[in-house]
């Protein structure tokens, strides 16, 4: 994932000088050194990384602090805080009121993104019950109304554009006039990306700009365009009032420091990220628990929120009710590999736990893991004949993601060969899924693994949606250290690297706020 690399010599840099037996000048500056050039190499613009260099130095002055001051928290506070800074401009972009008409227009370069991303935005307003109308206002590019037509009618959001006009201006008054007449709450304009000349472009952004008087306007950028970010957001908010930024293809290899420029170019906030060309790509952007994760510290919140979004509803208190009586199945076990397949990007979803930074799961392995869930099902397929699906292996109570994920990668216990059932039994099941029998050993393995490390997570329980309360009155890092697989916990340096992180990161609240959680 983009930003990965920074991410993981950051917490590089942070963990060399929590090994340090005292933090003198040289220590602080070998850390803040590191860091300095991990952001440059992130193609982050120079100024700001000294700005960050300077401020942190000015926070964290060593000779003023007393002796019993935690200056290993101090200093990683500081880190924490100053990234936080650079990507949080302080001021919140305008966020359109359902069922009250909002102008939203897009602004950025021909290849951002920006048609998917307009399509993305309306999309995802509408799955919350909005009304969204997308108008293409690029006159220039010959397709783009074929290509904004093609995603509007996917996503069954109603469009306005002209294959024959060629005044944007004109477009852009007519969609947006018809919407505010059809009732759209949420009516999206997409623009050119493109001109003969640079300052035409710019015009045209400034003229569409002032005639449908927009009540935000969206500068979308591609995460890799390096140190030109500054220039290219910067020479868009000349010309208009750009209020937030959109960075596309986040799932790239792209370094992707330039977001960070394109922050403080704009001074506005980053609101949404695009994470692949699927319009369910796309992300809500918040800073705090991005940078959390980029550090490896982890996004609880978002974690169990990306649960809450991925179990329907419907099954949710059925989930409950089989999990307070202690049974695991075989079906439960289906059901829960195909929510995880739903989940998306599984990296996404692993970089969300504490003591991972994404950089930690190796390229590669995202693929072989869903292969082996998909080769798992397979097999569980062949079992409904059987009628094996309610199969009991375990008695066990509580239930935890963690350790189902913790199974998936392969970071479970030691091994048994489960004599769950059978060789008879197994070899049908084996033919049936067209599978050898020894993988069919290896899914109950799996599932035995499973029951017993979920058997272990006893007592935390998945909060309700937006409800951290639950989650944050049970971290402790006793119960932590219960509740992560023994693989992460090793990560994380056993139990006193456990208990560190979670001092470190000061009192629950703190840390929740770290996660990004905290009562919403
Ligand atoms: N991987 C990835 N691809 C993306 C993402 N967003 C957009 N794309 C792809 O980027 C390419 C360009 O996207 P468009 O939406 O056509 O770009 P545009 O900026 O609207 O271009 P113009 O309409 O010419 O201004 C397309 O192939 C998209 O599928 C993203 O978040 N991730």
């Amino acid at each position: 994932m983009v930003l990965a690399e920074l991410g993981g010599s950051i917490s590089r840099a942070l963990q060399q000088m929590s090994n340090a037996t005292i933090i003198d000048e040289k220590v602080l500056n070998d850390c803040l050194n590191e860091i300095t050039r991990a952001l440059l190499q992130s193609d982050v613009q120079f100024k700001l990384v000294r700005d960050m260099q300077t401020n942190i130095k000015k926070i964290v002055n060593l000779d003023d602090l007393a002796a019993g001051h935690n200056k290993r928290k101090i200093i990683q506070q500081a880190i924490f805080n100053e990234l936080c800074k650079m990507l949080d401009p302080g001021k919140p972009s305008f966020t359109p009121k359902k069922s009250k008409p909002s102008v939203v227009m897009f602004v950025g370069l021909q290849g951002s993104g920006k048609t998917t991303t307009c399509t993305k935005y309306a999309y995802y307003h509408q799955k919350k019950g909005w009304k969204p109308a997308l108008v293409c206002a690029d006159t220039f590019r010959a397709g783009a109304f074929d290509q904004l037509k093609q995603n509007a009618t996917k996503a069954k959001i109603p469009f306005y554009g002209s294959y024959m006009e060629s005044d944007p201006v004109k477009i852009a008054v007519e969609g947006v006039e018809r919407f505010k007449k059809e009732n759209c709450d949420l009516i999206i304009v997409d623009t050119s990306g493109r001109h003969k000349q640079e300052v035409a472009l710019f015009e045209e952004m400034r003229q569409v700009s002032e005639a449908t008087k927009p009540d935000l306007v969206i500068f979308v950028m591609d995460s890799s365009i390096g140190q030109a970010a500054f220039d290219q957001a910067q020479a868009f908010k000349q010309s208009v009032a750009v209020g937030a930024v959109i960075v596309t293809k986040m799932d790239g290899h792209a370094k992707g420091g330039g977001a960070l420029s394109a922050v403080a170019a704009t001074k506005s906030p980053i609101i949404f990220i695009g994470t692949g060309e699927h319009m369910d790509e796309f992300e809500v952007f918040d800073v705090k628990p991005f940078v959390s994760r980029l550090l490896g510290m982890g996004d609880l919140s978002g974690f169990m929120d990306k649960i809450h979004e991925v179990v329907p509803m419907d099954q949710q208190p059925e989930l409950l009710q089989k999990l307070s009586e202690g049974t695991f199945t075989m079906r439960i076990m289906y059901d829960q590999f195909q929510n995880i397949l739903k989940m998306g990007p599984i990296n996404q979803v692993f970089s969300m736990l504490p003591g991972f930074s994404s950089e930690l799961m190796p390229k590669g392995r995202e693929k072989e893991s869903q292969a082996k869930i998909k080769r798992y099902m397979t097999m569980m397929d062949s079992m409904t004949n059987e009628g094996l699906l309610n199969f009991k292996g375990e008695k066990w109570a509580g239930h935890n993601w963690i350790g189902l994920l913790s199974v998936i990668f392969g970071m479970g216990q030691n091994r048994t060969n489960p004599k769950l059932m059978n060789e008879s039994r197994m070899m049908r099941i084996a033919r049936g899924a067209g599978r050898q029998l020894r993988e069919v050993v290896e899914m109950f393995e799996e599932y035995k693994r499973l029951a017993k490390i979920w058997s272990k997570m006893k007592g935390l329980k998945i909060p309700k949606k937006g409800d951290m309360s639950a989650l944050s009155r049970n971290m402790n890092a006793q119960h932590m250290s219960k509740v992560l697989p023994p693989q992460m916990l090793k990560q994380i340096g056993g139990m006193g690297g456990l208990q560190n992180l979670m001092k470190q990161m000061g009192s629950n609240k703190d840390m929740m706020g770290m996660f990004g959680g905290g009562d919403k």
